[in-house]
């Protein structure tokens, strides 16, 4: 060894010692101090356990005068290296010697470490190896983001979430009947559209009583943790920036945020702030409330129109990504439904006649694309009407293929999805039906007429119609003044009876007001005893989120929740399967939504609803109308609110104010005829077309094929088994798929990501995590396997290796170098480069003359021949063959670069065919369907351009090497 004062050395023996300098050099003996550690030490030259550090053009390296500089070429002196670059901060040309070095650098390249005996045991390469591929798989799978939420796989919700997820921009009306699963639908797209890097900050708007069910919803199903925000937290953010109010935005300080929509439209102060923070995607839930005061005032910008549209509206102007829930977009009205829509897409939807008019036609489209789903030849009327519609060249060709084709299937196919492309409001509208979505729980009713008592007053109880002469019981203000209603009221006594003779079964009782809610709750223990609670506006969010929870809970809980009409939105209940309705709504989707508590997916038996009644009352005639007219209580009826609006005055005038009984059958009837009418327009109608774009027929099952198949691989089970094993998480078995993990003793680090301090249980089986809560569903997308996987491939453990290969056949001493070199780009994820080149690992075993034997030697079948060897044994090798490494490492960098060109080739193809079909399909498409906007064909071509040049620039760098060297077998 060629030592000289000033060089800089490491120590393989110790080597946290850092980077030290020879002080003194005489015949036998060299002086090194290790000014990092303050130590020096003594070496015999000829034994002494240090490796020599050269830097190379290209580092970037830190000087004792506390810059950093980029090598651009090295020169040597009298025995030292000068090295010559760039500084990072002011471009500067500079000139170190190499004493200057900073004693801190790190040396953590693969080579750096391996020379320096800083190296890692051999299952860690391995570990590191294969986190890169299935980072790279994961990266570019197509189900990315569908595939780790604990939920089960239900087709309609998956294509939805897979649609809408994979768009830039998606401003989308989730419109499923109630309890169909828009909730979950809405979190597959905000975590798709996270994890896959489109979205960062993703702000959720819902009304105040679903704040906290979406929170946990969020939590245990997606892993996603949403902040509520509300004045205290602005107020305490604001606090904590120390700054002043308006130059910095609450918001700011979180990226998944929840706001409640009564907070949004009422507190000024904050709104502005919310303005100022940048969201990605917004979504709103119960959308129905989102709704303009009226036609005139969404046509007039100076009107007064609803707080909480505006807000929205301007919110969601700014926004590219716009989610609204609604399970009934015509609740207020359907110009709210063209409002809505209008919000989603102002430039397709501006015109509320024009869109009336389109759906007049939707008839005549569904009858074709019912046509088309039969694989029937199409009328003549028909046939002139599709080639009008789909009026491209090759478009009208498919379609005279069709006409004369035998075999028609493929052909309906395609037909069918450029009808669904270019008509109707099928690129932003979703809703399915339970109709459609086979499973769903049956639905019975009993009605119980009850006498009321001499002088009674059987006044109306429903919500909107008479607000101003309706008491919260129900009755008349000057009847409550006098006496407590519920004493007289043979409705509680009723509920008693049926609570005790129900002993131990879970009742959901909804009525319109507060007040009456806590009335019945109260009575029920006066009168009896029994263990119920209440859920109403009046109470907090934590006072309700608890009373939900006493419900819930299996013992020592509450029987019956009495919930007024906020209860009937939103919530899960299904748990339960008894649901009295106290009273009965005039709104049909209200009481749809009322039913939607319990007649949702999870449900396993009958949903029973219970309607106690006064004879004679309001609610007598309401009861029969719902069940006479629409079969509203025991099956979904969605052309009941039409028929509700057109005999409104009727109703209000018969039914609610009793008139002959002989008007009221009239009247029902008359509904019925004309519900059975648009019942049958329904389904010859636009429903037809949105369906069929909702559920997603044979593609939904494939998504869910093809994640049964992710989910039965065992592959994760196992490379996290090795993992924990070797960062020292103590782990038991406690079923075949699942573990309690807790952090060991003798951890590598002190954090292992994401795991519970005070251990907890993960499993890898989709159905046991359904079932048991308490388990972490571990998959490919759980926060700690992207945890797992994000530290080693970033960090330097594992980077480098030595190892011995015990073999009869080749000659001891024979070396390998297994390499693994990384393609990778520094493209913005917004890009979605990776979906086509994700960071790609390449991997090469080289044999001592330079031949690449990876093909032929599998990583999995080599590990399992290969031995750790002892430290001193592996220095002495390391030190005796460097110079044939050094060749090796140059080899292989070669070899990684020629396949480097062809992986970069492969992504740009994959991208281009990919992209450019897509840009040709909405350029084609907007020419016929203007709800594709020039700012999304903007947006593609752009992506495309930078795509190509980020391709281009991609660089392949050596990650990491393993030394293997051959021993007597
Ligand atoms: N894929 C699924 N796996 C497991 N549970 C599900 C799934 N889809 C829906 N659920 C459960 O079914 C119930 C209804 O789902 P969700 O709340 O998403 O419906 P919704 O359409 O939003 O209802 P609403 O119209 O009442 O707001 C919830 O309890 C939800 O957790």
């Amino acid at each position: 060894m060629n030592f000289a004062i000033g060089q800089r050395w490491v120590s393989q023996a110790e080597n946290n010692l850092g980077l030290g300098t020879i002080i003194q050099v005489d015949t036998r003996f060299v002086q090194v101090l290790f000014p990092a550690a303050d130590e020096t030490r003594n070496y015999a030259q000829d034994q002494a356990p240090l490796m020599r550090v050269e830097f190379s053009a290209g580092e970037t390296l830190s000087s004792l005068e506390e810059f950093k500089f980029v090598v651009e070429h090295v020169e040597e002196m009298q025995n030292t290296l000068i090295y010559k670059g760039k500084r990072t901060d002011t471009g500067e040309d500079v000139s170190v010697k190499e004493i200057m070095l900073d004693h801190h650098i790190k040396l953590n390249t693969p080579e750096a470490r391996l020379y320096t005996g800083n190296f890692d045991r051999s299952q860690w390469f391995s570990l590191r190896m294969e986190a890169h591929q299935h980072k790279a798989e994961l990266e570019s799978s197509n189900l990315q983001g569908l595939q780790g939420a604990r939920v089960s796989l239900i087709p309609h919700q998956l294509f939805i979430a897979d649609t809408v997820g994979k768009r830039f921009a998606p401003r989308v009306l989730l419109a499923d009947e109630v309890g169909l699963g828009k909730t979950i639908e809405a979190g597959l797209i905000i975590h798709q559209q996270l994890i896959s890097g489109r979205s960062q900050r993703v702000l959720l708007v819902l009304p105040e009583s679903l704040q906290h069910q979406w929170l946990v919803e969020m939590l245990r199903r997606f892993n996603l943790h949403f902040s509520i925000f509300d004045d205290q937290r602005c107020q305490a953010e604001l606090e904590t920036a120390g700054e002043e109010e308006d130059a910095v935005s609450p918001f700011d300080s979180e990226q998944l945020i929840l706001i409640s929509q009564e907070w949004l439209s009422r507190d000024e102060k904050w709104q502005k702030a919310l303005l100022q923070s940048q969201w990605d995607l917004v979504v709103v839930d119960e959308a129905h409330h989102i709704t303009p005061e009226n036609e005139s005032t969404l046509n007039n910008a100076h009107s007064e129109i609803q707080q909480l549209y505006t807000h929205v509206q301007t919110i969601g102007q700014q926004t590219k990504g716009l989610v609204l829930l609604t399970a009934t977009p015509d609740q207020l009205g359907h110009f709210g439904h063209f409002s809505r829509l209008q919000l989603l897409d102002p430039n397709r939807f501006h015109d509320y006649e024009k869109f009336k008019q389109e759906e007049s036609h939707y008839q005549q489209i569904a009858e074709i694309a019912n046509a088309l789903v039969s694989e029937q030849a199409l009328s003549s009327e028909q046939y002139k009407v599709l080639s009008g519609l789909l009026n491209d060249s090759s478009s009208i060709k498919n379609v005279d293929d069709y006409q004369a084709s035998s075999d028609k299937t493929e052909l309906a196919q395609t037909l069918i999805s450029d009808l669904l492309d270019r008509h109707g409001t099928g690129r932003i509208m979703f809703r399915n039906s339970r109709q459609g979505i086979k499973g769903f729980p049956e639905r019975s009713v009993t009605p119980y007429p009850l006498t009321a008592p001499e002088g009674y007053p059987n006044g109306t109880t429903f919500m909107g119609l008479q607000p101003e002469t309706q008491h919260d019981s129900g009755v008349t203000e000057s009847f409550t003044e006098n006496n407590a209603w519920w004493n007289l009221d043979p409705r509680v006594q009723w509920l008693c009876n049926f609570l005790l003779e129900n002993k131990g079964e879970k009742v959901l009782v909804i009525c319109a007001h507060a007040e009456t809610a806590m009335k019945i709750d109260d009575a029920l223990f006066e009168k009896e005893g029994l263990k119920s609670t209440v859920f109403h506006e009046g109470m907090t969010i934590i006072e309700r989120d608890k009373a939900a929870a006493y419900f819930a809970d299996e013992e020592n809980s509450a029987q019956a929740l009495i919930c007024s009409e906020i209860g009937s939105e939103g919530r899960n209940f299904q748990f339960a399967h008894h649901l009295v309705l106290f009273d009965l709504p005039a709104n049909p989707d209200l009481l749809e939504q009322r039913i939607g508590r319990l007649d949702r997916i999870g449900q396993t038996e009958t949903v029973k609803t219970h309607v106690p009644y006064l004879i004679n009352s309001a609610q007598e005639n309401l009861f029969n109308w719902f069940q006479n007219s629409f079969n509203a209580f025991e099956q979904t009826s969605t052309t009941a609110r039409i028929v509700a609006e057109e005999f409104k005055q009727q109703i209000s005038d018969v039914l609610l104010n009793r008139s002959e009984q002989d008007t009221q059958a009239d009247l029902i009837n008359a509904c019925h005829v004309r519900n059975l009418e648009l019942k049958q327009d329904v389904e010859n109608g636009r429903d037809r077309l949105l369906e069929l774009n909702s559920s997603g027929g044979e593609k939904a099952k494939q998504i869910c094929q093809e994640i049964d198949e992710m989910d039965d691989s065992t592959e994760l089970m196992t490379y996290m088994g090795r993992v924990w094993d070797q960062f020292g998480v103590q782990q038991e078995e406690k079923a075949t798929f699942s573990t309690i993990l807790h952090p060991g003793e003798h951890m590598l680090n002190d954090h292992f990501p994401s795991l519970l301090e005070d251990g907890m249980t993960v499993c890898f089986d989709r159905e046991t995590a359904l079932s048991q809560e308490d388990q972490h569903f571990m998959s490919w997308e759980h926060p700690m396997v992207i945890g797992v996987l994000d530290m080693l491939t970033s960090g330097e453990l594992g980077n480098s290796s030595v190892c011995l290969l015990p073999h009869k056949q080749l000659a001891p001493g024979t070396i390998l170098l297994e390499a693994s070199f990384v393609v990778s780009t520094t493209a913005p994820k917004s890009l979605q480069l990776h979906r086509f080149l994700p960071n790609t690992a390449i991997r090469l075993l080289l044999d001592k003359n330079g031949n690449n034997l990876a093909d032929k030697v599998k990583q999995g079948s080599l590990d399992k021949m290969l031995k750790n060897a002892k430290k001193t044994m592996s220095l002495q090798l390391i030190k005796a063959l460097k110079e044939e490494i050094g060749v090796l490492v140059e080899k292989s960098e070669a070899i990684a670069a020629t396949h480097a060109t062809e992986i970069k080739l492969d992504a740009k193809d994959k991208m281009l065919t990919n992209r450019q079909q897509e840009l040709n399909r909405l350029t084609a498409l907007q020419k016929v369907n203007p709800a594709i906007r020039d700012e999304e064909i903007n947006f593609l071509q752009q992506q495309i351009d930078n795509s190509v040049k980020e391709i281009e620039m991609a660089q392949v760098s050596l990650d990491a090497i393993r030394l293997i060297v051959v021993t007597q077998g």
